[in-house]
């Protein structure tokens, strides 16, 4: 009786731990992949029409109601026009090209646990000098209207989400039918492949262009400087000089400029070596990026508030230092890996923690955790400085409205999840040896608060 009653309860936990799993499963690879896609692209489009359309006046968007506002904003995206069409062809053309001509000296990512070495050139910062120069003459000359393109944003919006949707079907395609050396896998999930990606390295014309490189750093980081100089010109030509605008694009180019000059960097980033080229990285870097990552530029365009030259210069250096300061903390955890630990930081000796690791195929390897200077002091501290300089660059728009802070809001969520996926990670893989870094350098993101 007891035998039997004890073998039915465990047999019903049994049912009931698998559909919860099941439950679970359904949440993670079909659930939240949807309720994402079908939520950003109109996000995306909203926002536009909210800043385009609307001029960001938000009695007049939603004076007649929220159903108006919605089909206006996708009335006004439409599916792009000739002219923003050709414009995104053009940089797309500009952008590929730039890794077959742009030269640089090799660098390699870490290997896949199946043994294959991404290899890249160093040429994002040329890339960004480059641009940066096309961009401030043809942006800078009197026949460049950039009130005439800041009008465009719904259109560009519009046109943006289908070039995103269908780079995503095509690189789902390659995926299936053509996959690059390194790691390509299927969830068995049409709708989790789709959103999550096949390919974690692909490649193109003879493994010559990569299509990840070409996504976040040629398109959608360029792109995010672009929209912030076509929005500071449109800003002059509509209100006149404004310090507010002046010190939110500097902040952002410089920060976008850090990008380029740490290309390599992110190339070992967790982008680049755990997620691979689906909706989320590449539809978020074509699309997300250039319309939501610069929403304060976008914003600032039509609001900007009067800011006195000292208030500029304080907003200015404290951002600076910010950007400086996630440099510096990414540079000091290279640096100690570089030298295998026989380096200064702070002037003194680092402290390490050799971490012990097995790859998949059983071979024993060893990687340096720095666990002093920034690394000491919290776990993910260039995350902290991460957001700090964005809302330095959103903080002169003073704060008469949400939408130039909705990116550092949305930053904060991206990067408390980030950091726990990557706790996962690291504790997977270095197991105690991860213990005992974390017994050192104590917080996860702020040092003595979190
Ligand atoms: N604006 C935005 O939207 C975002 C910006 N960022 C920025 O991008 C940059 C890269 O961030 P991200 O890719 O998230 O993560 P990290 O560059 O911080 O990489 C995490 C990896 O670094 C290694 N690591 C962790 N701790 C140590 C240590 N103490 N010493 C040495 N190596 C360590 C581990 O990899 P290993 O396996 O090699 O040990 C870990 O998986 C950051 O500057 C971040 O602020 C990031 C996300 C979003
Ligand atoms: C639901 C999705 C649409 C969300 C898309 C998110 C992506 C757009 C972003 C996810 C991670 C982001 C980045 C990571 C690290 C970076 C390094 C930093 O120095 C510059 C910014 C960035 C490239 C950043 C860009 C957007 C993401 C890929």
């Amino acid at each position: 009786m007891d035998e039997s009653e004890a073998g039915g309860s465990g047999n019903v936990r049994e049912v009931e731990e698998e559909s919860s799993c099941c439950m679970m499963r359904f949440l993670h690879y079909t659930v939240v992949p949807l309720l994402l896609m079908l939520t950003t692209p109109n996000f995306s489009v909203l926002l536009a029409g909210y800043v385009g359309h609307y001029h960001s006046d938000y009695q007049q968007a939603l004076g007649d109601g929220l159903s108006k506002f919605f089909w206006t904003s996708w009335g006004a995206a439409g599916v792009g026009d000739w002219e923003t069409w050709s414009f995104l062809l053009v940089f797309s053309i500009y952008g590929l090209l730039s890794q077959l001509v742009l030269g640089g000296e090799e660098y390699t990512g870490p290997a896949t646990k199946s043994g294959h070495v991404p290899r890249y050139r160093h040429s994002g910062f040329r890339y960004f000098l480059l641009t940066a120069v096309i961009m401030a003459v043809l942006v800078g000359s009197d026949a460049f209207s950039g009130w005439y393109w800041y009008n465009k944003l719904p259109r560009f919006a519009g046109a943006l989400n289908l070039y995103g949707f269908v780079f995503c079907i095509f690189l789902y395609v390659k995926g299936r039918l053509s996959p690059s050396p390194g790691e390509c896998g299927s969830s068995g999930n049409f709708i989790f492949d789709y959103y999550w990606g096949l390919e974690l390295y692909p490649r193109m014309l003879g493994n010559r262009i990569d299509l990840k490189m070409a996504t976040n750093n040629r398109f959608g980081m360029m792109m995010w400087a672009l929209v912030v100089w076509v929005c500071w010109k449109a800003q002059v030509e509509h209100s006149g000089w404004n310090w507010a605008m002046a010190t939110s694009a500097v902040l952002q180019t410089i920060y976008i400029g850090k990008f380029y000059w740490w290309e390599d960097g992110y190339m070992n980033s967790i982008d680049i070596i755990m997620d691979r080229a689906g909706y989320y990285i590449c539809w978020g870097c074509i699309v997300f990026v250039p319309i939501f990552y610069t929403s304060t530029s976008l914003y600032l365009t039509e609001r900007s508030p009067d800011m006195p030259l000292w208030g500029a210069i304080l907003i200015l250096t404290a951002g600076l230092a910010m950007v400086g300061l996630n440099y510096w903390a990414d540079q000091q955890r290279r640096e100690a890996r570089k030298t295998n630990g026989d380096c200064t930081i702070w002037f003194r000796k680092p402290t390490v923690v050799v971490a012990k690791y097995s790859t998949q195929d059983g071979e024993a390897k060893e990687s340096l955790l720095l666990a002093s200077g920034f690394w000491g002091l919290s776990r993910h501290i260039n995350y902290l400085f991460e957001v700090l300089a964005a809302f330095c660059w959103e903080l002169p728009s003073l704060f008469f409205s949400i939408i130039p802070y909705l990116y550092v809001m949305f930053l904060m969520v991206l990067l408390l999840h980030r950091s726990h996926r990557d706790e996962l990670k690291c504790k997977q893989k270095y197991g105690k040896h991860w213990d005992e870094y974390c017994r050192v350098s104590r917080y996860r993101i702020v040092p003595f608060v979190f």
